[in-house]
């Protein structure tokens, strides 16, 4: 029989304390190197996430021609060869684990003079591609892949001429298919709009404000107009990763004596949701050293463990906080009443069903304690918690999620942990220091 590999996460026999530097946001660490290399000047990058995901963009950059050099393991310099300056990949590009190299990517060399073949993992292989290759296709891109051109491997050919701009009603809320559009639509021959149900993450938006690209925003849509070249920054600063900061939120709340401090946490409002939630379950969380840097907002956050009790919310704040449900489910279980998610169907297309996996995992380490339906979950706080082994599915934010349960409960058991590496590769060290391992 094949051996599993596992992480032993022990309760925590006392409150966490001290202050934590978050690594660089995800997000906008794509973003940097993706943008740097539309420009022809170098930009220096700092804070850059040195995690799975994003080493895989700086991979298909390089391919793409951007010279990326790594002054440190969070510290690049990114020189690329102007808006047209992109080249023909002698090589497929691997986008790996990351639905937002993939999905940004298939938007930024939809309009190229070349041709790009994309790979990735078994999970990027499985997740729906179609929302952005169907409004691409729309604008005269030419990409041909698995099942009608919705899954992995995808071949991305040169359009006949330009693509032509449109304004697209997006059913999903995604800042991947918004970025998508917009990268495509800078070189477009006319205005491409973009409108979501909700505002997604505005990451992309910001950053070109950055590069010299302005985009105007008008409600839940957001227009950019051709573009003849990009001026590139001498400098980008990358705030740290609120959904890294997310599991320190949620395991100082919940652990009593517990106080921390976590340091420069990007707090852009398109991405706060999980602190609103959590302040109306009754966390304790204060915002300190508030500052501005390339258009993102950061700050320091303290917080202090306090009595949670259940929530509700629903699909307005849902972009807001997506990659925290997870995280969140866990607070929830330890707070007093239930916590219903409602609108949360997008989970069950990410790394793994997180709907599911919620439910299952929850079902073995704290037994009756989830109801799942198609897009929400019901979490009645205070069930009983045993120790048990559940598998991580393989995704990054359900093996942080669990250890956080573990650690603030009666202890877990993760198999296949290692895919921490995707978004945080220090989770575990931070975890043990706290006393968790
Ligand atoms: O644009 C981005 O950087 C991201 C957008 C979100 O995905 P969707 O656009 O699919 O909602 C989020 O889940 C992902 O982790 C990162
Ligand atoms: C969904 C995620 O990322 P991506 O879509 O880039 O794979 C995530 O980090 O939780």
């Amino acid at each position: 029989m094949e051996q599993v590999e596992t992480k032993e996460i022990r309760p925590l026999r006392h409150g966490v304390k001290g202050r934590l530097h978050i690594p660089g946001d995800k997000s906008i660490s794509h973003r940097s190197v993706m943008f740097s290399a539309l420009g022809s000047t170098p930009v220096h990058i700092t804070n850059f996430l040195h995690a799975a995901d994003c080493l895989s963009t700086v991979a298909c950059m390089r391919a793409l021609g951007a010279t990326v050099e790594e002054l440190g393991a969070t510290e690049l310099v990114v020189t690329g060869n102007g808006l047209h300056g992109l080249r023909e990949p002698a090589c497929v590009l691997d986008a790996g684990n990351s639905g937002t190299t993939l999905r940004l990517l298939l938007g930024l060399l939809a309009p190229q003079p070349f041709l790009a073949t994309f790979t990735g993992d078994a999970s990027l292989s499985r997740r729906p591609m179609g929302r952005v290759v169907k409004p691409l296709s729309a604008m005269g891109a030419k990409i041909v892949g698995r099942a009608q051109n919705t899954l992995l491997p995808l071949t991305v050919l040169a359009p006949d001429g330009k693509l032509h701009g449109m304004r697209y009603e997006s059913p999903v809320a995604s800042a991947q298919v918004k970025s998508a559009l917009l990268l495509a639509g800078m070189f477009a021959d006319g205005a491409t709009t973009v409108v979501e149900p909700v505002t997604s993450r505005d990451h992309t938006e910001r950053m070109l404000e950055a590069f010299g690209v302005v985009t105007e925003k008008d409600g839940t849509a957001v227009t950019i107009r051709p573009v003849a070249e990009v001026q590139a920054p001498a400098a980008i600063e990358v705030p740290g990763d609120i959904s890294s900061a997310a599991y320190w939120l949620v395991l100082a709340s919940l652990v009593p004596g517990s106080q921390i401090v976590l340091e420069n946490v990007g707090v852009n409002e398109t991405r706060t949701g999980i602190l609103d939630v959590l302040a109306a379950m009754g966390a304790d969380i204060v915002r300190t050293n508030e500052r501005v840097s390339g258009g993102e907002a950061a700050a320091d956050l303290v917080v202090t463990a306090a009595k949670l009790h259940g929530t509700t919310f629903g699909k307005d704040i849902m972009p807001r906080l997506i990659d925290e449900i997870p995280v969140i489910a866990v607070a929830a279980l330890f707070a007093e009443g239930d916590t219903v998610i409602m609108g949360a169907g997008e989970l069950r297309v990410k790394e793994t069903d997180r709907l599911q996996a919620i439910a299952d995992t929850f079902s073995a380490l704290a037994p009756g304690s989830v109801e799942a339906g198609a897009d929400s979950l019901v979490i009645h706080g205070g069930t009983q918690l045993q120790r048990a082994a559940v598998p991580s599915y393989d995704d990054h934010r359900m093996a942080m999620s669990l250890a956080i349960l573990g650690a603030a409960g009666a202890g877990v058991i993760i198999e296949r942990p290692d895919c921490v590496r995707i978004s945080y590769p220090e989770f575990y060290d931070t975890l043990a220091g706290f006393g968790g391992e």
